[in-house]
């Protein structure tokens, strides 16, 4: 997505809390060698899988719901994962349109056999009717038809996505400057790429333009491995466990600066190994290096968009 890593780039060359390090980017590709470890998609088969129309419905309700897991300390993404799959497995008609415009959130908490109530639960079932209501509205109900509509392209998919259902338009103006970032767009691209393993419905002839997804987990793992600087006061925001504002420069710096720096690292495995590595198969190693770090510290945002 050009808007995607041109903003981003904007916003890495004016940024005034978080840096990206060029010798670290240089240490790790000296480590991995273009060679970053293959991580499966689908890792433990916590998602539905059916090979059909069905998964990119349930693929696309996934990511509409695909964020901000972190004030329950016990949930996390593969209960979301897995929760969507174990509902669907048991009625087919769990993500049709016209139902998922009605869920409240008990009806959402008791899908996911979540004892408590869900971090944003009202946004969360905000979003399911938005996407149930506009599904209705512009795709016969159905998230396959927003697949078949954008020609085999991720970046029409997620032009298309964003166009229509404002809970993906995941955007901020920094600076007076407008920065995309676009994370459940891209990632939900990605998963279908990675689950029809790049055939049928994850066919897509442009994969190479979806950038990593902008989320807490992969800046984390970037400053650990000292690729992202952070300043002084930054870094004891994160440390103390305090809450960074949604669209704060801070913010936006973490997650853009995030995105700059896996694309500088794709050109340099390029000049280096002459390899052609995907942002999605760097965000995946990335992103699998950071949730099996129990100690990562993340910054915490309150967000709908990742
Ligand atoms: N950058 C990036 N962020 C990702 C994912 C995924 C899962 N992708 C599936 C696709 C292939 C794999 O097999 C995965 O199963 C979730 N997230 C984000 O992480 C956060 C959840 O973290 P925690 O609270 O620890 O569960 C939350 O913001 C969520 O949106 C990813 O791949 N990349």
């Amino acid at each position: 997505m050009e808007e995607v890593r041109s903003s981003s780039a904007w916003v890495a060359t004016h940024a005034s809390h978080v840096v990206v390090d060029s010798s670290g980017i240089e240490k790790v590709v000296d480590t991995i060698e273009g060679s970053i470890p293959k991580i499966e998609w689908n890792h433990e088969g916590i998602h539905y899988f059916d090979n059909g129309p069905l998964t990119v419905q349930y693929l696309f309700v996934l990511d509409a719901l695909n964020f901000c897991f972190w004030p329950d300390k016990d949930l996390n993404y593969d209960n979301l994962a897995s929760g969507l799959k174990e509902a669907v497995e048991k009625d087919k008609s769990v993500f049709d349109a016209d139902r998922l415009q009605k869920y409240t959130g008990p009806q959402l908490r008791e899908l996911l056999k979540w004892p408590r109530p869900l971090p944003l639960e009202d946004e969360r079932v905000r979003l399911l009717h938005e996407v149930g209501k506009e599904l209705e509205r512009n795709f016969g109900g159905k998230a396959v038809n927003i697949v078949e509509s954008c020609g085999k392209s991720a970046v029409s998919l997620v032009a298309t996505i964003t166009r229509h259902f404002p809970g993906f338009r995941d955007h901020s103006v920094y600076k007076g400057h407008q920065v995309f970032l676009y994370k459940r767009a891209q990632i939900f691209a990605a998963d279908l790429w990675g689950a029809y393993k790049g055939q049928g419905y994850g066919e897509f002839n442009d994969i190479g333009s979806i950038t990593i997804f902008a989320d807490y987990i992969v800046p984390a793992v970037l400053k650990k491995l000292g690729v992202l600087k952070y300043s002084s006061t930054l870094s004891s925001i994160i440390e103390a466990n305090n809450e960074i504002g949604s669209g704060t420069e801070e913010e936006v710096e973490l997650r853009a600066c995030s995105i700059y720096a896996v694309e500088k690292m794709r050109e340099l495995i390029k000049i280096k190994s002459g390899k052609q590595v995907l942002s999605v198969e760097l965000d995946l190693w990335l992103w699998s290096y950071g949730i099996q770090c129990p100690s990562l510290q993340h910054h915490r945002t309150l967000s709908i968009y990742y």
